[in-house]
C-alpha cells in the first residue's frame, strides 16, 4: 500500500491517493470525518481552524460504500481558500504582483530558508504553502482508511497526550482506561486536573506571545506477531513507525515503551521476561520494550511516544534576515495556532495506522479483504500452536 497527498495550504484543495486497500471493504466519507473532526480541534489552535471545516470527498475506488481495490481517492476542501485567491494566483486570468505580495522574510523554524534556497524560490509562500501542516488532513484521511482495515482485523490504534508545557499525566492506566477516556476533553489528556493545568499552560504560552509543545503516546492493541523483520535495516517496523512519527510537522524525537527512561535504567527493569500459557501461548510479563523486539512486533501493545517542538512563529518577534535586503528584522505574524500537540496526536495515530496496515498488507495475502482476514487467522493460530 501505499499514498501521495497533494496541495498547498492555502490552495483550493489537498487530495490524497491511496493504492493498496483490499476490495470489498465498507467505506464511506463519515468514517473518515470522524477522525478529521478529531484533527481539527484542540485547545490552542489558531483562527485558521474556525474557518476550516475538515470533511472529506471520495472521488474514486468506492462504490455503494464498499472499496474496489482500486487507487481511493480523498479530497479535503479549504475552506479559507476563498480568501487567498489573488495571493495563491490559481483564478483563470489573475495575475501576480509578486513584489507586493510575495514573502521575503523567512521564519525561524520554519522551512522557509533552507526551502528558498533549495528549490530557488525568491517568494518564500512557494515553500510554505506546502511546508504547512496542512498537510497532516491528508495524512489523517489515509491513517483514517487504514483504521477502518486494522479495526476489521481486531487491531485498534488510539493515542493520548502526555505531556503540555511540562504538564505532565503521570497516571497509570489500563489500555482499556485509555482507549475510552482518549477523547474526553479538548486536550485529549486523561487526568483531568492535569488537562487544566495544560490549557493554562497554553494560555501562559499564548500570554506571552510564545509557544509551547509537548508529548503524545499512540497505543496500537491486536497486532499479529510478527510484523517487521530483523534481517534487514529497512524492515525493522519500529525503524518504519519512527520514520513516519518524525516525518510529522514539529515531532523531535520518538520512542518505543520506556522509550527515554531505558537511558538511566537497568536492563533488568527493561527487557520483558517471557511467560506461556496453554491456550493464549507466548507472551510477556511487562511491556517496557513497547511491543517491539528484533524490529518486530511481539504481540506486546505497541507503545510509541513522540515529541513535539513549540510552535516556531510566535507572536512575540524572533530575529530572521530579509532575503531581498539583507536587513535583519524581527518576525511578526498574524495568526498562528499557540500549541497544536492535542491535534497533532492525532496525526501520529493516524501515521502508525498507516505503517502497520502497510506491513500487513505486504506480509499477507490481501486483494481482498476476507481473504486478508483468512490469512491473518491462519497466521494468529500458527502463533498459538508454535
Ligand atoms: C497539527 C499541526 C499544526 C501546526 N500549526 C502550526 C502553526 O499554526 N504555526 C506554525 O508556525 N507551525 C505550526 N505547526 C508546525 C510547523 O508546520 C512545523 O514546525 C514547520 O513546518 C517546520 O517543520 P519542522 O518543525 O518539522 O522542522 C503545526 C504542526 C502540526 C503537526
Ligand atoms: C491549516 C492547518 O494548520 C496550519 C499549520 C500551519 C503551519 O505553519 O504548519 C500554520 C497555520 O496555518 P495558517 O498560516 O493558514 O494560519 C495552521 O492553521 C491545519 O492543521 O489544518
Amino acid at each position: 500500500m501505499r499514498f501521495l497527498t497533494a496541495g498547498e495550504s492555502h490552495g483550493p484543495k489537498l487530495t490524497v491517493i491511496i493504492e493498496g486497500i483490499p476490495s470489498n471493504m465498507k467505506l464511506s466519507s463519515d468514517m473518515i470525518n470522524k477522525e478529521m473532526f478529531k484533527r481539527q480541534g484542540g485547545y490552542g489552535r489558531g483562527r485558521r481552524m474556525q474557518i476550516e471545516k475538515d470533511t472529506v470527498v471520495i472521488t474514486s475506488g468506492v462504490r455503494h460504500g464498499i472499496t474496489l481495490g482500486s487507487p481511493i481517492t480523498i479530497e479535503v476542501i479549504n475552506d479559507d481558500h476563498k480568501h487567498w485567491l489573488k495571493i495563491m494566483g490559481v483564478e483563470e486570468g489573475e495575475e501576480m504582483t509578486p513584489d507586493k505580495r510575495k514573502i521575503t522574510k523567512p521564519r525561524p523554524g520554519h522551512a522557509d530558508l533552507v526551502g528558498g534556497m533549495k528549490y530557488r524560490h525568491r517568494d518564500l509562500r512557494n515553500v510554505l504553502e506546502r511546508s504547512s501542516a496542512r498537510e497532516t488532513a491528508a495524512r489523517v484521511a489515509v491513517g483514517a482508511v487504514c483504521k477502518v482495515l486494522l479495526e476489521s482485523l481486531g487491531i485498534s490504534v488510539y493515542s493520548r497526550v502526555i505531556e503540555i508545557g511540562g504538564a505532565r499525566d503521570n497516571g497509570e492506566y489500563t489500555l482499556d482506561e485509555i482507549k475510552k477516556k482518549n477523547d474526553i476533553n479538548d486536550v485529549r489528556c486523561i487526568d483531568e486536573t492535569v488537562a487544566q493545568m495544560m490549557r493554562d499552560k497554553i494560555d501562559e504560552a499564548k500570554s506571552n506571545g510564545d509557544s509551547i509543545g509537548g508529548e503524545v503516546q499512540v497505543i496500537a492493541d491486536g497486532v499479529p506477531v510478527g510484523l517487521g523483520s530483523y534481517v534487514q535495516y529497512d524492515r525493522k517496523l519500529d525503524g518504519k513507525i519512527a520514520q513516519s512519527v518524525i516525518s510529522i510537522n514539529a515531532f523531535k524525537a520518538v520512542g518505543f515503551g520506556a522509550g527515554y527512561d531505558m537511558k538511566h535504567l537497568p536492563g533488568s527493569k527493561v527487557q520483558d521476561p517471557i511467560s506461556y500459557k496453554e491456550g493464549s501461548g507466548y507472551s510477556r510479563m511487562t511491556n517496557n520494550l513497547g511491543g517491539f523486539e528484533g524490529g518486530m512486533t511481539n504481540g506486546m501493545p505497541i507503545i510509541v511516544n513522540a515529541v513535539m517542538k513549540p510552535i516556531p512563529t510566535l507572536y512575540k518577534p524572533l530575529q530572521s534576515v530579509d532575503i531581498d535586503t539583507k536587513e535583519v528584522y524581527q518576525a511578526s505574524i498574524e495568526r498562528s495556532d499557540s500549541c497544536a500537540v492535542p491535534a497533532a496526536s492525532i496525526v501520529c495515530e493516524h501515521a502508525v495506522a498507516f505503517e502497520l496496515a502497510k506491513e500487513i498488507l505486504n506480509e499477507f495475502q490481501s486483494n481482498d479483504l476476507e481473504q486478508l482476514k483468512e490469512s491473518i487467522a491462519r497466521h494468529r493460530q500458527a502463533i498459538l500452536d508454535y
